[in-house]
């Protein structure tokens, strides 16, 4: 058979049973919005398929020429669903809508392939764990800071190194991948799990074949492919969680157990337990948050991917602002800067165990939030689907159906010259409060990393923004003044160009740096 006919042929197997079984597409595009680039059906497609290396230009020229007049406008994702982009002056309208006419569910778990490569994703499961998140990583970090520091410095000796005699190249983002993944994993698994090889080998396969998978799955594999597409896609995620779970669920059962016991005999239930994320995630469901409970497999495995929240975001976050420090103008003092201030909040073991001292970072706090200004994860942002029957009516009169997804253009909103002033310019210090004269650029309003509005949307915002990012923070500002304080780090000039891949804008992967142990 000629090669042309048997490519058809696989095709018409793989791309029809796809649209019989499972063929809606996800999304709608209503006639009164406005596509971005060239009208035509051929140049939507065109435009689809260049979405992987041209989405952040494409964002942006939408931007200029829609959202900056109010106006929301269409782009295809390259998976070819479409997505309406709405303007700044619709964010706190989008994300005063309740769950029931607008949710971000759905839309998450389609445009990250979620939806195929875990199928058996639980709503009820999610509520309790964002539940767990807010009450215990939000403020409280006391309860953890011991064992948080204790292998935070730990992780930094080991990857940096102790030799204070010779220099060392490590690569950047390796470094910080195994530093806030050993720090993270500390406090949500505990000893003696977090140290066990077996297990976090196991686990940080699972975290990462859902990760790559998701992101291939998302921004590449057509929508009408997908679920056909997606069991392939599983096979190595199914595989890590199947290893990774023969050591979690035996926890969870024993600790399950173990409290089942406790309101027996009228203990206090999770006394005498390990105060780790697990006990919380268990507490919050025995008081009603687990609806409808599966078995103690299913409660682990959610355990599981919810915790991979956790970490990318934390890693890439902290591997760019170390990356613009290290790699902005040496005559301004960044850098030297962020250890003045560190070394003068951390001067004794006791200011290290005393989790507040990281309040006191301005600096620091200020150049997290620059760098996520200028650069967020993801190019877009606050994705929701409109779920109510009759639609929804946006500010500037446009009709959408039910089945839209709607989406905001974070990156062009935090660039934008109406909310920041020279908002290409790194000004990492831009959010500091200055009560004395100084040699940084001083615009902008002083506020701290955490904090979001509609003028910064890299942690999203409103009832659904990021939970954990006081926790992020919290972890990466330890990170950085403790190697602030023990390293000389140097400058390494020219920035290396940051990696865009359809919505996602990461750190260049092979950046090393060279470090000495003072
Ligand atoms: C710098 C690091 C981080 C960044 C940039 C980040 C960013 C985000 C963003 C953009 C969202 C979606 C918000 C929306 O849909 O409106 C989100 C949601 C979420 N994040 Fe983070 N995140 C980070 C770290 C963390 C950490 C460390 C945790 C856990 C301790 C966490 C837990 C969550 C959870 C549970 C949600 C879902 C909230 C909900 O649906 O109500 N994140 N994050």
């Amino acid at each position: 058979m000629p090669y042309p006919a048997i490519i058809i042929y696989i095709l018409g197997l793989v791309v029809l049973p796809s649209f019989i079984f499972w063929g809606k597409r996800p999304s709608k595009s209503p006639p009164q919005v406005k596509w971005v680039g060239k009208p035509g059906f051929f140049m939507r497609i065109w435009l689809s398929l260049r979405g992987i290396d041209e989405r952040f230009d494409q964002i942006r020229h939408g931007y200029r020429k829609f959202n900056a007049k109010g106006l929301p406008f269409i782009i295809s994702d390259s998976t070819f669903i479409p997505l309406v982009v709405t303007p700044p002056e619709h964010v706190k309208w989008l994300i005063g809508k309740p769950d029931h006419i607008l949710t971000q569910r759905t839309v998450i778990r389609e445009l990250l392939g979620f939806k195929y490569l875990l199928p058996d994703l639980h709503h009820g499961l999610d509520v309790a764990f964002t539940d767990v998140v807010r009450r215990h990583m939000t403020r409280d970090f006391g309860k953890f800071q011991e064992a948080l520091y204790d292998e935070l410095h730990q992780a930094i000796d080991e990857t940096l190194g102790l030799d204070q005699s010779s220099q060392r190249q490590v690569c950047l983002p390796k470094a910080m991948e195994t530093i806030v993944q050993r720090s993270i994993d500390r406090v949500v698994f505990g000893l003696p799990l977090c140290r066990d090889n077996g297990y976090v080998r196991s686990w940080r396969k699972f975290n990462n074949s859902l990760a790559i998978m998701g992101v291939i799955l998302g921004l590449i594999v057509p929508w009408f492919l997908r679920p056909f597409l997606g069991w392939f896609f599983r096979i190595p995620v199914e595989f890590w969680r199947r290893r990774s779970l023969k050591y979690l669920t035996p926890i969870f059962q024993e600790r399950s157990k173990q409290m089942e016991e406790q309101k027996r005999k009228g203990i206090p239930i999770g006394s005498d337990m390990p105060d780790d994320f697990i006990t919380w995630y268990l507490q919050a469901g025995r008081n009603g948050r687990f609806h409808n409970p599966p078995d103690y497999s299913t409660i682990a495995m959610h355990f599981h991917f919810f915790c991979i929240s956790f970490y990318k975001s934390t890693i890439m976050t902290g591997t760019s602002a170390m990356l613009d420090l290290l790699s902005a103008d040496p005559t301004m003092g960044y850098w030297e800067k962020i250890i003045e201030e560190a070394m003068t909040e951390y001067q004794t073991e006791g200011d290290w165990l005393e989790a507040r001292t990281v309040s006191k970072l301005p600096y620091l706090d200020s150049a997290l939030r620059e760098t996520l200004r200028r650069n967020p994860m993801n190019i877009r942002g606050i994705p929701r689907e409109i779920i109510s029957k009759e639609g929804v009516t946006l500010p500037s009169g446009t009709h959408l159906p039910q089945g839209t997804f709607v989406t905001t253009a974070v990156d062009s909103l935090q660039n934008d010259k109406r909310f920041y002033e020279n908002p290409e310019e790194y000004q990492p210090f831009r959010f500091v409060a200055h009560s004395e004269s100084t040699a940084w650029p001083q615009a902008g309003e002083a506020t701290s990393f955490t904090t979001t509005n509609d003028k910064f949307l890299a942690f999203g915002y409103g009832r659904h923004g990021c939970p954990g990012r006081w926790f992020a923070s919290h972890v990466l500002k330890l990170v950085f003044a403790y190697i602030a304080i023990h390293y000389d780090v140097q400058h390494i000039g020219k920035p290396p160009p940051k990696i865009r891949f359809g919505d996602f804008t990461i750190p260049s992967l092979a950046t090393t740096i060279t470090v000495r142990r003072k």
